[in-house]
């Protein structure tokens, strides 16, 4: 909780920009007549690309800004154009792949730029931005065994991961290492062990998790920790009803998710929150063994469909999954982790989304495309200024909302689960790397053989 805050209360300024804004832009939006509303819910894509490219060229080797960033920003835009079915130049992924190859140290790891320490955020950065560009050439690039190496030089004793040699011990930092190794299928035992201690340390009273024990619950921790527990095959230890009762209160009013108690609501918890509600949707068997109810309660198979004829899209929602919970049994250090519980990146992919979605998709939709989506580029809310990091996770976060109804990732979704028109459609991301699912099976396949 900030400093002088007194719970449950918004400053003036946070009151008008809520009310204000968000919602005037609401009324406006009802009041137009329905093919006005259908061409201002559409993703403005060509503005999107320009914007992104001309990011990507402004990269060069005089660009002095968030220097300490750039595999980040990398991965940003190449991802961005990747969520909305571009490619880009040859020149410009040649150029990217040599750019990043100057931030791999030569012990393994990325910087953030050229001759800069490296760093696990960074690592992470530049392999997803490789991974999304894809050729053999960026995937070839990256030296694996000195990535392990460098992996292991940050494992603690703690079980958890520095971000840096001497750097801070965080969730973001196991996430980092985990997706990264998991990614690059370098995960072994050495890597894995004790970090599941470290993650449940770190779920909070409020059910989500902080970044590191003791803080606040964040979305962002939230989507890390529990991706991370999924990769290593240890996600029955956290409870799991709790974090559902948290992440689904975290949903405001205005379709949008804030990334913590009492805080504004922000496009870019779209991915933080929205991934960890579609990490849930596969993890259905074991939130009902948790919450002791039947397999089916709360599946796609237990009811025809959330949708009536009258509803209006706005009103599409999902069922709670309420009940009463079953905690630990006396003696019983974990909860029981059913086998079907997918513990790697294509597992994941290949198992049904058995749950349907715990939290709003369509409003979420509108927040983006009504609140975050500038003529070119995306924002956190009306009234701030687009960047790359918050286009990156709004259309990470549109494209989990339109794919959030399809039971597995054979289906197309529904016109009805579309926002706006049909032509709005993304391409679908993984959940938990947040890479475009193509180019993650292209990858995966490389580096299974490699
Ligand atoms: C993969 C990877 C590196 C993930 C990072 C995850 C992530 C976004 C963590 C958020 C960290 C944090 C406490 C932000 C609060 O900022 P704030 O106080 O400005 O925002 P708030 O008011 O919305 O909480
Ligand atoms: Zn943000």
């Amino acid at each position: 909780m900030e400093q002088g805050r007194v719970p449950g209360t918004r400053t003036q300024e946070e009151q008008w920009m809520v009310e204000g804004k968000v919602f005037d832009i609401y009324a406006g939006f009802h009041s137009l007549p329905p093919n006005s509303q259908s061409a201002i819910l559409e993703i403005r894509r060509e503005n999107h690309v320009q914007y992104l490219t001309r990011g990507l060229l402004q990269l060069g080797p005089s660009f002095c800004v968030l220097d300490a960033n750039r595999p980040w920003i990398c991965y940003w835009i190449l991802h961005s154009i990747a969520v909305l079915g571009e490619s880009v130049d040859p020149n410009i992924e040649a150029n990217t792949i040599d750019f990043l190859c100057r931030c791999q140290d030569p012990d393994g790891g990325y910087g953030g730029g050229p001759g800069q320490m490296p760093h696990l955020a960074t690592t992470f950065a530049a392999v997803n931005a490789l991974l999304t560009l894809g050729s053999f050439r960026a995937l070839s690039s990256i030296n694996r065994g000195k990535l392990h190496k460098f992996l292991l030089r940050m494992k603690d004793t703690s079980g958890g991961f520095r971000m840096h040699d001497g750097g801070e011990i965080d969730v973001r930092a196991c996430y980092t290492a985990i997706a990264v190794a998991s990614i690059l299928n370098i995960l072994d035992d050495p890597l894995v062990q004790n970090v599941g201690d470290y993650i449940s340390s770190c779920q909070t009273y409020e059910g989500g998790i902080s970044g590191e024990p003791g803080s606040e619950a964040h979305g962002g921790y939230t989507y890390c920790g529990l991706a991370a527990m999924v990769l290593i095959n240890e996600v029955h230890r956290l409870d799991l009803p709790r974090l559902i009762d948290w992440v689904v209160f975290r949903q405001g009013m205005e379709g949008g998710f804030q990334g913590r108690t009492n805080k504004l609501v922000d496009g870019c918890y779209s991915f933080w929150q929205g991934g960890v509600a579609a990490i849930f949707q596969v993890l259905h068997p074991i939130i009902c063994d948790q919450l002791g109810l039947p397999k089916e309660y709360g599946s796609h198979v237990d009811s025809e469909s959330d949708y009536d004829s009258e509803s209006s899209d706005a009103d599409a929602h999902a069922e709670p999954l309420t009940g009463s919970c079953h905690f630990k049994e006396e003696g019983q250090d974990e909860f029981y982790c059913p086998s079907s519980i997918p513990s790697t990146g294509i597992d994941f992919i290949r198992s049904k989304r058995a749950m349907k979605p715990i939290f709003n998709s369509i409003h979420l939709q509108k927040y983006l495309l009504l609140c975050s989506q500038e003529e070119a580029g995306f924002r956190d809310k009306p009234g701030k200024s687009r960047d790359h990091y918050h286009t990156c996770y709004c259309l990470s976060g549109l494209s989990l909302c339109q794919y959030c109804w399809t039971e597995d990732t054979e289906s197309p979704p529904l016109p009805r689960d579309v926002l706006g028109s049909y032509s709005n459609l993304l391409e679908e991301v993984h959940p938990l790397y947040n890479i475009v699912l193509d180019r993650y099976q292209e990858a995966h396949e490389f580096f299974s053989s490699a």
